[in-house]
């Protein structure tokens, strides 16, 4: 570098100060006019040396680009990625974006030993702690719970839609829809309800709709039959009403639609400044509009429910004596108050409910198919151990088969199949929460009051130190010891989330799976499109970007014999 030089050169004495210090003044422009006009020579060099002063600041900034470049990229040793002046680390974070961002997630987070600092640009909310590790999990997930909300920022962005509803609330609102609606997923009635409905939309409506492509030989959106199914069943728990989603001509059903680009608008607020998304909201354009018809949609859908079953209840109708969905539990219930619950607390409920049981086990189903077309293997496996649960039986295995509750619960081979589909592909990639008080993490990282921690499910499923060298394998059998399933630390395995926020559906989601699957595979063989692309989607839950699209071939009489008769 030659900066010195211009430091030293004697002309530079010689020259007014002007030169050196920029300005507009007349007077010292004539100056400048005159002293070039009488002497030329003087006139040259001026320039030249202009010139020389202008390169040379070039090469101070060239000098100060290479060593930004270098000091930044050298972080990225220490911080897992580059971390640039202003922006951060948001260029990597753009790049990510760009293709797996669960991937790139994983690969960032093996290298940096299960933990790392996402540094966004310094003027954003982009900052947080990105984990994996067991230990810490189970220290933000259950030792230290209450220091650990889902906090305002994920409220906010979600207050639109959920509204106070029992995924979007924090502490005594949280607690007591938690409270009252453990109660009711606990008990018989509930379970005779959810096993009720889920055999009448299985037997009338799933497998007529799956046959029905096979007879007229077209190939079908499994994942959007699945979420059809689930969308009905889920709103017969919380609503107590069958929108009729699934069913032949597979028809459009508005409240479905706008719950649909509800949630989709909604995660368009997470990858938004706050002051964007809000400016959007406040002038009524761009996806914010779209958001607030939608959810217009399901509030209108939500209010004619919850008006009509009020006139139920009033009259003590029949129907109603009989009700077990949730609307109903929660409207006969009373508040800290003794009042009943509002309108808008009870349609918070229910569209809390749909939110969480509509996606979820439907995306898990969809890559449990994808997987077992992959290892046929597996799906033989499947088949042999529904077959022989039939052939158990006490001569009652005459056509239609339909499972029992007791045979589901056998299913052990099943379950170890759907689980380690969640290991790998879990229906919520990623979780998120706020720190109230500082604290430490148990492998040392340091969290300050309001910083936001994401736990990344998703690449904890693909940890060598968690899962073994063969974590990116398929493999049922890791779930099984001497042929019965094993429950994983909910720390390890957190699919279902853990401690007080453990997922309140996880043995209903269980049971709708294992049906779903054993009813499908014990008529079809359900057959993966060739080269159809199969990748997740960026949203709240893990849908195929491109949704499943299957062939069902029947099975042969034969098959099934082989392993009834074995
Ligand atoms: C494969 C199926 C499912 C998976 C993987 C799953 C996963 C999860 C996860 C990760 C959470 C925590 C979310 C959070 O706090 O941010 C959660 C919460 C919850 N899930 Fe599930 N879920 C499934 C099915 C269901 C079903 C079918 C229902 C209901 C019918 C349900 C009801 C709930 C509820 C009410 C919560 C909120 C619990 C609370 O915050 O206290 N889930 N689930």
């Amino acid at each position: 570098m030659h900066i010195p030089r211009i430091t030293h050169d004697p002309m530079q004495h010689k020259l007014p100060y002007y030169f050196h210090t920029p300005t507009t003044h007349s007077h010292i422009m004539n100056n400048q006019f005159t002293n070039i006009t009488s002497n030329s020579s003087s006139f040259s060099l001026f320039f030249s040396k202009s010139m020389a002063g202008e390169l040379q600041i070039l090469e101070i900034f060239l000098a100060i680009g290479v060593f930004v470049i270098v000091h930044s990229l050298r972080q990225k040793k220490h911080y897992g990625l580059p971390v640039w002046p202003f922006v951060g680390m948001l260029p990597s974070l753009v790049v990510g974006l760009r293709h797996n961002l669960y991937e790139w997630l994983t690969d960032i987070i093996n290298r940096q030993n299960g933990t790392f600092r996402f540094k966004g640009p310094w003027f954003s909310s982009l900052q947080c702690v990105v984990t994996s590790d067991p230990r810490n999990l189970e220290h933000l997930l259950k030792t230290k719970f209450t220091n650990f909300p889902k906090g305002g920022y994920f409220r906010n962005s979600l207050r639109d839609l959920l509204g106070d509803g029992i995924f979007n609330a924090d502490d005594e609102t949280w607690q007591r829809q938690r409270k009252t609606a453990s109660i009711e997923f606990h008990s018989a009635r509930f379970r005779q309800l959810t096993a009720e409905s889920l055999l009448e939309l299985v037997h009338k409506r799933l497998l007529p709709v799956l046959d029905e492509s096979l007879q007229k030989n077209i190939s079908i959106d499994l994942q959007d039959v699945l979420l059809r199914l689930t969308f009905d069943n889920v709103c017969m728990i919380a609503f107590g009403v069958d929108p009729g989603c699934l069913s032949l001509g597979l028809p459009e059903i508005p409240f479905a639609q706008a719950f649909e680009n509800a949630t989709e608008a909604t995660v368009l607020r997470f990858v938004s400044p706050t002051c964007v998304w809000k400016t959007l909201r406040y002038l009524n354009m761009g996806p914010e509009k779209a958001l607030k018809e939608s959810i217009t949609g399901v509030n209108k859908f939500a209010d004619e429910v919850i008006r009509t079953r009020k006139k139920e209840l009033a009259l003590q109708d029949e129907n109603s004596k009989q009700r077990s969905d949730l609307l109903t539990v929660f409207m006969r219930l009373k508040d800290e108050n003794r009042q009943p619950f509002s309108d808008k607390f009870l349609r918070d409920i229910c569209v809390n409910f749909i939110l969480a049981g509509r996606d979820t086990s439907s995306v898990a189903l969809s890559w449990f198919f994808w997987l077992i077309n992959q290892n046929p293997e597996i799906e033989e496996k499947i088949l042999a151990e529904i077959c022989r649960l039939i052939s158990e039986r006490n001569g009652d295995n005459k056509e239609p088969i339909i499972f029992q509750p007791e045979e589901i619960k056998r299913m052990d081979y099943l379950q170890a199949a759907i689980s380690e589909a969640l290991r790998l592909y879990p229906s919520v990639p990623v979780d998120h929460k706020e720190v109230v008080e500082d604290d430490v993490f148990p492998d040392g990282t340091v969290l300050k009051k309001g910083t936001k921690v994401i736990y990344a499910i998703y690449a904890m499923g693909r940890m060598e130190a968690i899962w073994g060298k063969d974590c990116r394998e398929y493999k049922p059998e890791r779930w099984l010891r001497d042929g019965r399933f094993m429950n994983e630390s909910a720390y390890k395995f957190t699919a279902f989330n853990g401690g007080p926020r453990l997922c309140l559906g996880k043995d209903f989601a269980y049971y709708q799976m294992k049906f779903v699957a054993a009813s499908m595979i014990y008529r079809y063989h359900v057959k993966v499109a060739q080269d159809h692309p199969v990748e997740p989607k960026l949203a709240l839950t893990m849908y195929m970007k491109h949704g499943l699209k299957v062939n069902l071939i029947r099975r042969d009489q034969a098959e099934l014999q082989k392993h009834l008769g074995g």
